[in-house]
């Protein structure tokens, strides 16, 4: 079966075309700058498509460039915010597509587009099936002592205010492979998983299962990230809508303008690795705020899962950045964690153990997959309802 996979963003299409019983992936790409005109470019500067019907519309001519006559049999979207109600991948009608449209207050940064990208192709292709396949699915097995925030009920039954978590579907395959890799059984993995790309959250994974993890009604809670805060004490929201900030001004301070750019000046970790290892002393704390952060999570997973057996690295940084496992697992000795230096600087696109020998917990590193995950979720729905 051939599926077309489409992970949607506000200004960006991901897309990738994947033959799921042959494991292959037959084409892949990134649109950008869909409705910015051409975004304050040159005038040389290509524009970027109207919306996202017109970069569907290059999709389209770009599969027809590289299929031929083959046309895909159905498509998979990421969604990033499923909700209470969503705990599997679906099948889409127009139902989905509303019940998924009214969670966009939840996560505005994501979830808009993703309705956009499920219309675009209803619209293009109405015989085509389409799936949705959830950020927040995995993480319905999260216990209600860990979903609940400590405040009045009707924040919860009016608003739906709880922690839902996201990147379920990395978390998800991430635990699957290392168990692999460990030799376990899915069912039987007990591990912190560390998301770490430019949205990062820390997944506690017990039996298999997702038992708490950091992000929480949104995706701003948590570790700090590539341009958001994560946890802050929220009275500092108050204190800013006192000083006369809008929620908006409010959003985009906390989501777009925080993080690893706030503290260092580019969100991008390369760039803030070699600033760091230059002198910088910005980056330097950058880097140290960030690590401290992530392994105190992983100090309050390892307990919560009971024992952590494994501790696993995935997406950019996490799979790329062996100068910032490095920094991370320096703060973890308490818990006898220990990298083989040479094993941690290798560079592979493979599964595999960087902890020393007499590390007390194996550190993994493995790369995450979340089209291949969504293809293959997507051919078991439309398979099971056809
Ligand atoms: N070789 C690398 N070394 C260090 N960091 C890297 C490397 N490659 C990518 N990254 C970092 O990974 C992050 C982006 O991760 P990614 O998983 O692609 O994010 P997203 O899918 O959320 O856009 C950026 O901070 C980037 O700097
Ligand atoms: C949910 C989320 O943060 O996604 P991303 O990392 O793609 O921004
Ligand atoms: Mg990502």
């Amino acid at each position: 079966m051939l599926v077309l996979v489409i992970n949607s963003g506000s200004s960006s299409l991901k897309y990738q075309v994947r033959d799921v019983d042959a494991g292959t992936v037959l084409a892949e790409g990134l649109i950008e700058r869909i409705g910015m005109g051409n975004g304050g470019l040159g005038d040389g500067e290509p524009m970027g498509p109207r919306d996202h019907a017109e970069a569907l519309e290059q999709v389209d001519a770009e599969l027809h460039r590289v299929l031929g006559d083959r046309a895909v049999d159905a498509v998979g979207h990421r969604v990033v915010h499923g909700g209470e109600r969503f705990a599997e991948p679906v099948l889409v009608d127009n139902e989905i597509i509303r019940a998924i449209e009214r969670l966009n207050p939840l996560a505005p940064l994501h979830n808009p587009a993703n309705v956009l990208g499920l219309r675009a192709i209803a619209e293009k292709w109405p015989d085509m099936p389409q799936a949705a396949v959830f950020d927040t699915a995995f993480h319905r097995s999260i216990p209600e002592h860990a979903w609940r925030y400590a405040v009045p009920d009707w924040l919860y039954t009016r608003h739906g205010i709880r922690r839902y978590g996201f990147h379920g579907t990395s978390h998800e395959y991430v635990a699957h492979r290392a168990a692999a890799l460990l030799d376990v059984a899915p069912e039987a993995f007990d591990g912190v998983v560390l998301h770490l790309g430019n949205g990062a959250s820390a997944t506690a994974v017990a039996g298999g299962r997702s038992i708490d993890t950091s992000m929480g009604f949104t995706p701003l809670e948590g570790l700090v990230m590539g341009t958001r805060s994560g946890d802050l004490d929220p009275s500092i929201l108050v204190f800013l809508a006192r000083q006369g900030h809008s929620p908006d001004e409010i959003d985009t301070l906390l989501n777009r303008e925080s993080g690893l750019l706030a503290l260092a000046g580019s969100n991008d970790m390369r760039s803030v690795v070699e600033a760091a290892a230059s002198g910088d002393r910005r980056a330097a704390l950058a880097l140290d705020v960030t690590a401290y952060r992530l392994a105190k999570y992983v100090g309050a997973y390892h307990v919560a899962v009971g024992g952590a057996k494994a501790i696993v690295f995935t997406a950019g940084i996490g799979e790329n950045s062996h100068q910032f496992r490095a920094l991370v697992a320096a703060r973890l000795g308490a818990l006898g964690i220990e990298l083989d230096a040479g094993l941690n600087a290798e560079r592979s696109k493979e599964p595999r153990v960087v902890s020393a020998r007499g590390s007390a917990i194996p550190v993994l590193v493995v790369p995450t997959d979340e089209e291949r995950a969504i293809a293959e979720a997507t051919a078991a729905v439309v398979r099971n309802a056809g």
